[in-house]
C-alpha cells in the first residue's frame, strides 16, 4: 500500500483520484501529528506552510516525491531532496490567474485605500475626504519579474490603460517584443514607475531586491506592491522609506515570517495586507491539487513527471521514445559497475544511430544510476545520480554519432578505472529486446537479465564441459550461453545465465580450475 502525507491544507476535488485509488492510503495531518509515522509514507504534498527540511527528509526514509500544490519552492530545500534522491515538483500554472488577479485587487486596493474606508464605514463614519486616492489610468506600472504571473499582470494593467514597463533578466526580446511590454534596466523601471509589483521567485538574487539602495531610485510617492514572497521587498528598509514619507503606500499578501506576528509594518495605516491569500481561490486550489495529485500518480506509475524541479523535463512522447534506452542504460551501469569493482574516474558514453538524435540526459542520468546503485549505501536514481558521482570524483560525458556502426542504434560505454579500462555496447533490438554486443574488448551478443556469469578463459577445447559439470554438480541450471573471443587458441569469454544466484564458494570452484583467468558473476 503507498502511503501520502497530505500536510496543507488541499482541495477534496482536486485529490480525488488519489482519494479513490484503493492502493493508496491518503493520511490528511500535519507533520507534526505524525511524527511517529514519517519514514512510512512515499509521498508528502504541501503548500507553503510546511516547510520541508533536511531534518524532515531524514526522518522521511521512504519519501520517493514532494509535491508542491503551488508554484513557490522556497519552503523546500531542494538541494537536500536531490541528495536524497526524492523528486520535487510543483504545479506551476494552476494558481496563475488567481494570483495575477489577487495583485490587481491589492494595487486598486491601495490605491483608492479601499481597506481603509470599509474600516472606517465600518466603524460607522463617513468620512469621504479622507479617502481620496489616485487613478491607475495613464499611470506607469514597473513589473519585476515577468513570467507567468507578471505577464498576466501587464495584460491587466494594459486594459486599465496602465503604461507597463518590465524587469527580467531572463526574458527574451522576442518574447517582450511578442508582448508589447517596455522592457528596462532594473534602474531604469524604478526610475520610471509610479507602482512596483514584484513577480520573481524568493532566492539568493531576488532577497532584499528593493532593499534601501534600489528603494532609494524609486519616485517619491511610489506605491509597492508584493504578493510574490516576504523578503524580496526588504521589511526594515520599508519601514525607513515609510517612515520619512518616501513611499506612498504598500500592499502586502506575503512576508519574511508567516504569520508576520505583530510586526511593526502592520502599524503603518497606508500597509494593506492579506494573508498569504494570492492562491486561495476555489479554481486555483481545485487547479493545483489536480495538478499534483496527476503528477504524483504518474510518478508512482513509474512515468515520468513533467513539471519536476529537480528532474530534467520530460514529455510522455518523448519518454515513450527513450524509455528502451533508458533501461538498457541502467543495465549497461550496473553490469559495468559490478565487473569493474574498483575505483573509478570517469565514465565515457556515445550514443550512436538513432539513439543519438534522442533526449539523452534521462538514459545518461539512468546509467549512471545504474552504476552507481551498487556502491553507494543511499537511495540512488535519476534525481541524484549526476550529483553523487561529482561528489564521488567520477566525471562523465557524453559522446554522438549518427553512425551506429552495424547496429541501428547503440549506447557504448568506457569506464576508466584506477587500474584498468573497461568498454561494453549494447543496443535495442525492436520485438526483441536488449543485447549487449561487446563486452570487455569481445564481441558477444547476450541479454542483460537475471543471474548471470562472466569466465575469461584460454581458448582451448573442453573449457565449456569442465565449467558445465561444476555447475551441474551442484545443481546451477544454466538458461543460455553465450562465447566469445578475440582469436583462435587466444582469450575468450563465457556469459552464462543461471536460473539462480552462484554461491561465492562455487566461484572459488571455477576459479581453481586452469586456464581460467577470471570469474565474476553479474547480477542485473
Ligand atoms: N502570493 C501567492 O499566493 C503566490 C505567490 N507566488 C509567487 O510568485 C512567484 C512568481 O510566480 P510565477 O510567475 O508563476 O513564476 P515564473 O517562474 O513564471 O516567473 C518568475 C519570473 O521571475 C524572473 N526572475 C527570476 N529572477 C529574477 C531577478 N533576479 N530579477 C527579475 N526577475 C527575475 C524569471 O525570469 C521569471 O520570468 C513565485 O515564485 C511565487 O513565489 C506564486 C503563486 C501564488
Ligand atoms: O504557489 C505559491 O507559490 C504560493 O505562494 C501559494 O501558496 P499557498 O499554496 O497558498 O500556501
Amino acid at each position: 500500500m503507498v502511503r501520502i502525507l497530505v500536510a496543507d491544507a488541499m482541495s477534496e476535488e482536486g485529490l480525488a483520484p488519489l482519494l479513490a485509488d484503493p492502493t493508496i492510503e491518503v493520511v490528511q495531518k500535519k507533520v507534526g501529528d505524525v511524527e511517529d509515522e514519517l519514514d512510512q509514507f512515499d509521498a508528502l504534498l504541501v503548500r507553503s506552510a510546511t516547510k520541508v527540511t533536511e531534518q524532515l527528509l531524514q526522518k522521511m526514509k521512504n519519501l520517493k516525491i514532494v509535491g508542491r500544490a503551488g508554484v513557490g519552492v522556497d519552503n523546500i530545500d531542494v538541494d537536500a531532496a536531490t541528495r536524497y534522491g526524492v523528486v520535487v515538483i510543483n504545479a506551476p500554472n494552476g494558481n496563475t490567474i488567481s494570483t495575477a488577479e489577487h495583485t490587481f485587487a491589492m494595487m486598486a486596493s491601495l490605491v483608492r485605500r479601499i481597506p481603509q474606508a470599509h474600516i472606517s464605514v465600518k466603524s460607522r463614519e463617513w468620512n469621504r475626504s479622507a479617502f481620496v486616492g489616485v487613478e491607475l489610468f495613464g499611470k506607469h506600472l514597473g513589473i519585476i519579474g515577468f513570467g507567468r504571473i507578471g505577464s498576466e499582470v501587464a495584460k491587466r494593467a494594459r486594459a486599465f490603460g496602465m503604461h507597463v514597463h518590465v524587469y527580467d533578466p531572463f526574458l527574451t526580446k522576442a518574447r517582450a517584443e511578442k508582448i508589447g511590454v517596455d522592457v528596462c534596466t532594473l534602474d531604469e523601471l524604478l526610475a520610471k514607475a509610479d507602482i512596483i509589483t514584484v513577480h520573481t521567485p524568493l532566492t539568493k538574487e531576488t532577497k532584499g531586491l528593493l532593499g534601501p539602495k534600489n528603494l532609494a531610485k524609486t519616485k517619491k510617492g511610489v506605491y509597492l506592491i508584493n504578493c510574490a514572497r516576504g523578503g524580496i521587498i526588504d521589511e526594515q528598509s520599508l519601514i525607513s522609506f515609510l517612515e520619512n514619507g518616501h513611499v506612498a503606500g504598500v500592499a502586502l499578501d506575503v512576508f519574511e515570517q508567516e504569520p508576520p506576528g505583530d510586526h511593526p509594518l502592520l502599524s503603518f495605516d497606508n500597509v494593506i495586507v492579506t494573508p498569504h491569500l494570492g492562491a486561495s481561490t476555489v479554481e486555483a486550489q481545485v487547479n493545483v491539487a489536480t495538478q499534483v495529485a496527476q503528477e504524483v500518480l504518474t510518478f508512482l506509475q513509474g512515468k515520468p513527471v513533467t513539471s519536476s524541479i529537480n528532474l530534467p523535463t520530460l514529455s510522455k512522447d518523448v519518454y515513450e521514445k527513450i524509455q528502451a534506452f533508458y533501461t538498457l542504460a541502467r543495465k549497461m551501469g550496473i553490469l559495468a559497475s559490478q565487473y569493474m569493482s574498483e575505483p573509478v574516474q570517469e565514465i565515457a558514453i556515445t550514443y550512436s544511430g538513432s539513439v543519438a538524435d534522442l533526449e539523452t540526459t534521462f538514459i545518461t542520468r539512468s546509467l549512471l544510476a545504474g552504476f552507481l546503485k551498487p556502491r553507494v549505501a543511499s537511495t540512488v536514481n535519476e534525481v541524484n545520480a549526476a550529483m553523487i558521482a561529482k561528489e564521488r570524483g567520477i566525471a562523465f560525458s557524453e559522446k554522438f554519432s549518427a553512425n551506429g556502426n552495424d547496429y541501428n542504434n547503440s549506447i557504448t560505454l568506457t569506464v576508466y578505472g584506477e587500474n584498468k579500462t573497461f568498454t561494453m555496447k549494447g543496443t535495442h533490438i525492436a520485438h526483441y529486446g536488449d543485447r549487449i554486443v561487446h563486452f570487455n574488448g569481445f564481441a558477444i551478443d547476450f541479454a542483460p537479465e537475471g543471474h548471470l556469469l562472466y569466465i575469461q578463459h584460454h581458448d582451448k577445447p573442453g573449457m565449456i564441459g569442465k565449467v558445465g559439470n561444476i555447475l551441474g554438480d551442484h545443481q546451477v541450471n544454466i538458461a543460455t550461453m553465450q562465447v566469445g573471443r578475440q582469436e583462435v587458441g587466444g582469450k575468450a569469454i563465457m556469459m552464462l545465465s543461471l536460473d539462480k544466484p552462484l554461491d561465492d564458494t562455487l566461484v572459488e570452484t571455477l576459479e581453481q580450475i586452469s586456464d581460467i583467468d577470471v570469474v565474476k558473476k553479474l547480477e542485473v
